[in-house]
């Protein structure tokens, strides 16, 4: 019944000259401040004006379609290969169903719902014969997404000093409070499924550290309150508390992109080493073949009937008060 695979992602520049467009993209209608947009345009310049998540987009595709019956389609959000383009080339090849893969594990309005409204967005400028296409349901508890996270931590942990007093710092992206608090049915589902996966994560490591969950990458304007702690403040508290080593895991990402290689380990490993910390980033599952197979095993349990359905209801995940400008 479904005759199409549809990866789903953020986008990311890769020329210099893409990034003011970009980011103009990502921020229309946002409540950015002109300091912070020109703050991440340096941050994108630094890497040549070329974000890696388009490629590591390629290379996550290419890996699921080496052992898979389905064609695979690939549309951004912000940055070209762009969702509108891609879904009406689906109609042109005579797609009539797909699935959807969002590179995004969880729950809420910028994580799980945006990418629902670009998708309708997409459909919505071809008219009646754009093709169907679902989501697949999030997956931060997936064993796929979970086993690569928990390997890289313990690979992370076994670089830093032995007989240190290690800490285990999982980080996910800020979003504004209000966001937050409108995720899921209940609100606060982001929160909750990241907590899971992290103790998921900290439970497969198998190294029995204490851990907590903390927030990088924060935008918006001053006065509108996000997620707390960032993640540089809580290595300030915990160096203060007598920590001497951090492993810092971005479970809230799918891949080492921008906001992984710049706010982690340019910006938190900066901080680190300021605070004499010893510090090491644990990487994200990338294309390692569980999280490949991961997306083809949710393709499979749509297929046949059993996926578990997301808890989210028609009203839930809202975009948040003080993100609008
Ligand atoms: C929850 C969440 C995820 C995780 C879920 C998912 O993965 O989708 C995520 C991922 C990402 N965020 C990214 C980049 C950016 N996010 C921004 C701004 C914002 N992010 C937000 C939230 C999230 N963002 C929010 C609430 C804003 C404020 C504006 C708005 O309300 O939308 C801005 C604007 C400048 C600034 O940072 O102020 C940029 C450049 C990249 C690409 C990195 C690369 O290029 O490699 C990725 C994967
Ligand atoms: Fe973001």
């Amino acid at each position: 019944m479904y005759d199409a695979l549809l990866l789903v992602s953020f986008g990311g520049p890769e020329h210099p000259d893409d990034v003011l467009p970009f980011l103009a993209n990502v921020t229309r209608g946002r409540n950015v401040p002109p300091e912070r947009l020109a703050a991440v345009a340096e941050h994108y310049q630094h890497f040549g004006g070329v974000s890696p998540i388009n490629q590591q987009c390629r290379e996550l595709i290419a890996a699921i379609d080496r052992d898979f019956d389905l064609p695979v389609y690939w549309g951004n959000r912000n940055w070209h290969p762009l969702l509108a383009d891609t879904v009406s080339q689906m109609r042109d090849d005579g797609v009539r169903h797909a699935l959807a893969f969002v590179t995004s594990a969880y729950g809420g309005y910028s994580a799980c719902r945006q990418y629902l409204e670009d998708i309708a967005a997409a459909r919505a400028a071809i008219g009646p014969s754009a093709p169907m296409i679902d989501k697949l349901r999030h997956f931060h508890d997936h064993p796929g997404f979970v086993e690569p996270h928990a390997d890289a931590v313990r690979a992370a942990a076994a670089k830093l000093p032995a007989g240190g007093n290690l800490r285990l710092v999982f980080t996910a992206h800020s979003i504004p409070t209000s966001m937050a608090a409108s995720a899921g049915p209940e609100g606060g589902l982001y929160e909750a499924q990241l907590l899971q996966t992290a103790a998921l994560v900290s439970e497969a490591s198998g190294l029995d550290l204490p851990w907590d969950l903390v927030w990088q990458s924060r935008s918006g304007p001053p006065h509108v309150p996000w997620l707390e702690p960032d993640v540089n403040d809580h290595l300030e508290a915990l160096r203060d508390k007598g920590v001497t080593g951090v492993v810092v895991s971005p479970i809230g990402f799918v891949s080492d992109h921008l906001e992984v290689i710049w706010d982690l380990d340019n910006e938190a490993a900066g901080t680190a080493k300021r605070l004499g910390l010893d510090y090491a980033r644990a990487g994200t599952p990338g294309t390692d073949p569980r999280f490949v197979q991961m997306v083809r095993d949710l393709v499979a349990e749509r297929v046949s009937g059993v996926a578990r359905p997301d808890p989210c209801s028609a009203g839930c995940c809202s975009l948040g008060k003080g993100t609008r400008s």
